[in-house]
Parts: C-alpha cells; structure tokens; sequence
C-alpha cells in the first residue's frame, strides 16, 4: 500500500550571491510572502529554507493540492517527495512506485517522433522494452494526438507535448503520482480527461500530489489541501478548509 510520511520536513539551499547588489535584493525578498526565508550567512554564502517543519501523512487514495504564492516551496517539496532533492531536516518515508509528472521536456529528445519518444520516456520511467510496447496503443488513443505522433515533437505545442508526456506517465500503474503546475497547458476536453484518468488511478491504488495555482483544477481533483507559505505549513486537512484559510487572505 502506497505511504507518504513527511515529519518535520527542512530543505535549505546555499546560496552564494553574485555581488553585493543581487544580495540586498535577497533580503528585500525575505521581507516579502513570496519565496522562502533566507535564513542566515556563513562565510560568504546566505541559505534559502525553501522548506521548513512540514509535516503530514498520505495514505492510498489521497489527492493532496499544494497551495501557495510563488516561492512558496511547492516545487521543491515535489522534488522532495521525487527522491530528487534529499531533506537536509526532519524525515520522510515514501512506500510505493512513484511516477514524476513534471519537468516536462525531460529525458524527450525534441528531434525524435512522439512514438520514438513514447519508447525512451518507457525506459528512463522503468518500463522494460516490452511492457512499453504492450502500452503504445493505450497512450497513442488516450493522447489523441493522431499523425503527430509520426512527426517530431519540436513541432508540438506545450498542450500536445503535455498530452504526450500525461499519456505516457498515466499509462505506468505507478503507485504515486507527483505533478507539478504545467498541467494547466491542457485545452479544457483534454483536463477532464486527466481529471478522469486521476480519479481512476488514486481508486486504484495510488496518491496523487499536485502542485498548481489553478485552485478550481485543486478543488476538482484533491480531497485534501496543504497551503504552504514562505516554505512553512499555513494550513493541512480537507481541502475545503484548506480553501477557507485560502479565502482569509
Ligand atoms: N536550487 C535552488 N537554489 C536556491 N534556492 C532555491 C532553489 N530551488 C528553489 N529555491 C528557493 O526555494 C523557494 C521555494 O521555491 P519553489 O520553486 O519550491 O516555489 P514554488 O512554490 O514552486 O513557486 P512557484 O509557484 O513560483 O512555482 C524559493 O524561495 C526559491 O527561490
């Protein structure tokens, strides 16, 4: 059964400013409710907490929405959840097959078709060369991207590339889906469709978490909310009383 455990969860990045000038606007940042603290200064380099004591649980069937400003920590705290950035506070235990849904253009080689790349994204996810085949007719009928497919995909738009790499990663069963904003590219028939696909996936095993400042596309798909500001926890629970600290604002 899929598990996310975050407790007391901190990231901090070094940061060594470029000159005097871009480390006065650092600080004048710091001030503001966009992005993370930058905490404190060692030798010439100042740390951003991009994250900081977030703690919660997900259990199979959770949709989690992440809430906030810009620099709130969403990102980071999908890369957390990815393996990709390591917390350097607190811990984080995660069971089940996570299938990363953002970083669109990544591991897609823009001179090669959709099919070509249908094939490659199957093996950096961890599909063996036959299981990507046994998916092909799934994901080239759930993309509706027709001879595009044939062509390559430097002449998608960001909706048919999102179509494409949707399709791709929705077709993998993973346990726990991670999704970062760029979502929102899709035309309104194709997010129904994700919608739909998203419902499907969390009935049958899995987590969602999706990061997005769409927050009618997070009040559609999550039952829970966590709306994080400036890297810390400023609401967790059910998502509309996530929505109603939203609306204090
Ligand atoms: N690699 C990095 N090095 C230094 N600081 C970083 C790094 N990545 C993120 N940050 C900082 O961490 C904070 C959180 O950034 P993050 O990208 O997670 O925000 P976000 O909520 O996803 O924002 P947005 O809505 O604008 O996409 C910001 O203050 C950002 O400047």
């Amino acid at each position: 059964m899929p598990l996310i455990e975050a407790k007391q969860l901190g990231i901090e990045f070094p940061v060594a400013p470029p000159n005097a000038r871009s480390f006065r606007h650092l600080a004048i940042k710091a001030a503001s409710r966009v992005g993370g603290r930058v905490s404190k200064s060692e030798g010439s380099f100042q740390f951003v907490q991009a994250l900081d004591d977030i703690s919660f649980t997900l259990k199979q069937g959770d949709r989690l929405g992440l809430f906030g400003h810009n620099g709130a920590g969403k990102t980071t705290l999908i890369r957390v959840l990815a393996g990709i950035y390591e917390p350097t506070r607190g811990s984080l235990r995660v069971v089940g097959r996570n299938v990363p849904m953002f970083d669109i253009g990544l591991g897609m080689d823009e001179e090669a078709s959709g099919y070509e790349n249908i094939r490659t994204r199957g093996l950096i996810l961890g599909l063996s060369p036959e299981e990507i085949e046994e998916r092909v007719p799934e994901i080239v009928e759930f993309a509706e991207l027709g001879d595009y497919l044939e062509l390559p995909i430097r002449t998608y738009s960001s909706g048919m590339l999102l179509r494409l790499v949707f399709s791709i990663a929705a077709s993998i069963h993973g346990d726990i889906i991670l999704m970062d904003e760029w979502i929102a590219v899709g035309d309104a028939q194709f997010r129904k469709k994700t919608h739909d696909r998203l419902q499907e996936i969390t009935l049958r095993s899995g987590i969602v978490v999706l990061a997005s400042h769409d927050h009618g596309l997070l009040r559609d798909t999550c039952n829970l909310g966590l709306y994080l500001e400036g890297g810390r926890v400023r609401a967790f629970g059910a998502i509309e009383d996530v929505m109603k600290e939203l609306a204090t604002d």
